[in-house]
């Protein structure tokens, strides 16, 4: 069997990780190989005015360890030394990190390759199956992890010489058309980017905003709520029909999207929801519309039905991926070329 060559893919500890969202950033050291990551409290990116002076105050600051590298997931495209976060004004500069806080080696990954990487290895404890207990997981095959949170995230994880190999894409942005009666009554109503139902458009944060705006268009009623928290905490109490229409529905085109992925990457390994939403709603997606939605693939409901789905629990997800890959570099295909700066 040929391995991939990462031997190059070691990088010095002590080593920072950190998950870069919009709105949030969650940081940790590993000071060896062998050593339990040590956890930093949530860092609020409103707070700061860069990454550096973030980095800066709640570590550098606190902590008697010292990195020497660091290995940072960030939501956006990485195609520069400059990279700008998607939903937050900071922009990552890997060159001047090197010069300003001490760090010998900066790798930049997309979060949901991070995410990707989570799964690889999930402990039972930090995931929850959704429907059919009995779907086969394959510990080598091909898995995808979905994440409605801010916008709709997709990685998928192929095993391959030996290794994890994370895919990162933009999933997220696949059409989403309507399938029954219901929808073809809602979906004119649903908001469109450039005249278009892509996923995102619904499987997000404001995308359950913009499914029950059209669900009160559809049904001529006055929206109540424009928060999507307050949408779902009205569905999981049952306390507005609408709302728990949306969150039946939202759970179905979930189930619908999981499905086409697990399809395309013939995931037999299983689907993962990570994402904020997932574990907020996680009382709906164990009803049966999610897993309906999944298996309604003919001519595929057969072999999607033997496809185990989880909703990923764990709080830290992609810190975790990350940190698997930071200890044992060697089982992962993380590509660096062009992501990764040096002194
Ligand atoms: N209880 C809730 N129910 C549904 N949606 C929610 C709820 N709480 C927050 N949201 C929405 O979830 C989205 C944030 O998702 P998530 O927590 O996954 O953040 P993110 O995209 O990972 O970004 P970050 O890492 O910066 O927090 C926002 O659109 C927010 O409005």
């Amino acid at each position: 069997m040929h391995q991939l060559d990462t031997s190059d893919a070691s990088m010095p500890f002590p080593i920072l990780i950190g998950d870069i969202g919009g709105t949030n950033a969650r940081f940790a050291i590993i000071e060896t190989a062998d050593a339990e990551q040590v956890n930093f409290p949530n860092v609020r990116t409103a707070d700061f005015e860069t990454i550096d002076d973030a980095i800066r105050a709640t570590i550098l600051e606190k902590s008697a360890v010292k990195p020497r590298s660091a290995i940072l997931a960030v939501a956006g495209p990485i195609s520069d030394d400059e990279i700008p976060l998607t939903n937050c004004d900071w922009v990552v500069r890997p060159r001047t990190m090197i010069e300003n806080l001490g760090l010998e080696d900066v790798l930049v990954v997309n979060d949901f390759e991070a995410q990707a990487l989570a799964i690889s290895d999930l402990a039972p404890e930090h995931r929850e199956r959704l429907g059919n207990p009995d779907a086969h997981e394959d510990m080598v095959a091909s898995r995808v992890v979905l994440g409605p949170g801010t916008g709709l995230g997709v990685g998928g994880l192929v095993h391959a010489r030996g290794a994890w190999i994370p895919v990162p894409g933009e999933g997220g942005h696949v059409d989403l058309g309507p399938r029954s009666k219901r929808d073809l009554e809602i979906f004119p109503h649903v908001e469109t980017i450039e005249g278009r139902v892509s996923a995102e458009q619904i499987l997000s944060g404001r995308g359950i905003v913009n499914l029950y705006r059209a669900i009160c268009a559809a049904d001529g009623i006055a929206p109540r709520y424009s928060d999507p928290a307050d949408i779902t905490s009205h569905a999981l109490a049952e306390s507005d029909p609408v709302a728990v229409e949306t969150i039946s529905l939202f759970s179905t085109y979930l189930g619908r999207v999981a499905g086409d992925m697990a399809m395309i990457f013939m995931a037999r390994g299983g689907v993962f929801l990570s994402g904020g939403i997932s574990q907020k709603i996680l009382g709906a997606l164990r009803k049966p519309e999610f897993r309906a939605g999944f298996e309604d693939k003919a001519p595929h409901t057969a072999l999607l039905s033997t496809i185990p789905t989880y909703v990923v629990t764990h709080p830290l997800a992609a810190l975790s991926g990350l940190s698997s890959y930071a200890r044992r570099p060697d089982t992962f295909g993380v590509s660096t070329d062009g992501r990764r700066w040096g002194r």
